[in-house]
């Protein structure tokens, strides 16, 4: 570890690194353009891919001016004005009706012929989650809307490449390879420290490097291009057991999946994302908005499950989270919907009594099924970097997190905390979020994403 103080700069920048079209034409011999590229191996919403048809101008305009309207679409329960609430034992027993707050499904727009691409001149608002698809709008897959200043994310593994440059950690290593590096100790620094700087944590980045150092050693790489590959097989290795993607089991009537997360780390986003992934599957879904904290939350889920034909349950704002959940499952179960997801609100994992009301919301949820939720997946921002591991460390405590979407790897994130997630917990990494666009959740491929990382070759 003593080297990570004593090495030196990559020969060149990686900031300097620009790739010509011959070069990216080289890199990816079988890549279509995006329209012809429709389905992704591995992507079982490969129908979203479609749904990336660029947003006309007119519809971002409805887009960033939606927040008004969707806050008049909020519906208070009648039921709850100065009535106090039942306990959840009577409320079992009691119509659903009484409590929430349904949101009917709209008609789902059919497909048509894609708008022309306009480029918006600014990004959305930060808590825009609602459809960009007004009734007005040439018919288009509704899409959760989200910043628009940005092009779809490729098909495929090089879609993951061309969101994950960015990151620091790709940055550093295509500088660090470009131009055929000696195979020799400096190397093997630079390695190190590129990934101690990315927040691959400084446990697994020694047991990486030292396991490459070894066997460099004992004369096992030719050439820096071995190096590269063996580096990109112990990385694949890394995460391959955390790569296991999210199962939802027929059985359960319905599969409850409660969401979790510290603050505006893309909770409602993924779930609108999520939602629209497992709806293009087929299945019935059905949303609890008990993101009660921000009414825009709220408004969020009404305003998207509105357009998607998805109903969502909610209850005004403030309200118990876990009363909401509650009446989210009783709703489901009678009508027979086969995934609900739950919204919650973002909480710092230091605040003791917020953690709590998660594992009170669990409790309650179980009074109607001893399984649920089936699934507790925390959404974590993947620029957090080693603080994510201890947020996970207390939701984990507090909810026994069963699953994780890493946000953000698009934007600043130096990449390497996924590899910490997964060295330190073990937990499935079920979805990455390279972008704000609804096909940029992606299921989480442990090799596309150190494909993403790392350059194709040395000198790519
Ligand atoms: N670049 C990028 N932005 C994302 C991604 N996922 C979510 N976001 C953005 O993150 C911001 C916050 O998302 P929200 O869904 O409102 O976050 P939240 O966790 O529900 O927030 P709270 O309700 O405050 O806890 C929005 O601007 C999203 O568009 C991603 O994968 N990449």
């Amino acid at each position: 570890m003593v080297s990570f103080f004593r090495r030196k700069k990559p020969a060149t920048s990686p900031s300097e690194r620009r790739y010509s079209t011959e070069e990216l034409a080289a890199a990816f011999p079988d890549a279509l353009p995006a329209a012809e590229s429709a389905t992704v191996e591995a992507e079982p919403a490969a129908d979203e891919l479609t749904a990336a048809a660029p947003v006309a101008s007119a519809v971002a305009q409805q887009t960033i001016a939606a927040p008004a309207r969707v806050e008049a679409a909020v519906v208070e329960p009648e039921a709850n004005a100065g009535t106090p609430t039942p306990s959840l034992e009577a409320r079992a027993a009691a119509p659903v009706a009484r409590h929430v707050a349904v949101v009917a499904p709209a008609p789902i727009p059919t497909p048509g012929p894609k708008p022309e691409p306009v480029i918006a001149s600014a990004p959305a608002p930060a808590d825009d989650l609602s459809v960009s698809t007004p009734a007005s709008t040439p018919a288009s897959t509704p899409s959760v809307a989200t910043s628009i200043d940005k092009p779809a994310a490729l098909p495929g593994k090089m879609g993951w490449r061309e969101r994950l440059r960015g990151t620091a950690l790709a940055r550093s290593f295509g500088g660090l390879f470009h131009g055929n590096p000696k195979l020799d100790d400096a190397l093997l620094d630079e390695i190190e420290t590129a990934l101690i700087i990315a927040d691959v944590g400084v446990t697994a980045t020694t047991d990486l490097v030292e396991d490459l150092r070894k066997r460099m050693k004992a004369r096992e790489f030719a050439d820096a291009n071995a190096l590269l590959k063996a580096l990109r097989a112990d990385l694949i290795a890394l995460l391959a057991p955390v790569a296991v993607p999210l199962r939802v089991d027929p059985d359960a009537k319905p599969f409850v999946i409660l969401t979790v997360g510290v603050n505006g780390v893309g909770k409602t986003t993924t779930i609108g994302k999520l939602a629209r992934r497992l709806k293009g599957e087929g299945r019935s879904l059905m949303l609890a908005a008990g993101d009660t904290f921000r009414a825009a939350a709220v408004a969020q889920l009404q305003s998207w499950g509105e357009r998607n034909g998805v109903p969502v349950i909610a209850q005004g704002q403030n309200a118990d989270a876990a009363s909401v959940a509650f009446d989210a499952l009783q709703a489901a179960k009678a009508r027979g919907i086969q995934v609900l997801i739950a919204d919650t609100a973002g909480r710092l994992h230091t605040q003791q009594g917020l953690m709590a009301e998660l594992g009170k919301i669990k409790r309650v949820i179980r009074k109607l099924d001893d399984n649920a939720p089936h699934e507790v997946l925390m959404v974590i921002d993947g620029t957090t970097g080693q603080n994510a591991l201890s947020q996970l460390r207390q939701f984990h405590a507090a909810v026994e997190v069963t699953g994780l979407v890493v946000t953000k790897l698009d934007g600043t994130a130096k990449g390497g905390v996924v590899f910490a997630l997964a060295r330190e917990f073990g937990i499935p990494i079920r979805f990455a979020g390279i972008g704000e666009r609804p096909e940029d959740l992606r299921v989480f491929d442990a090799e596309a994403f150190v494909d993403a990382l790392l350059p194709e070759s040395l000198g790519a």
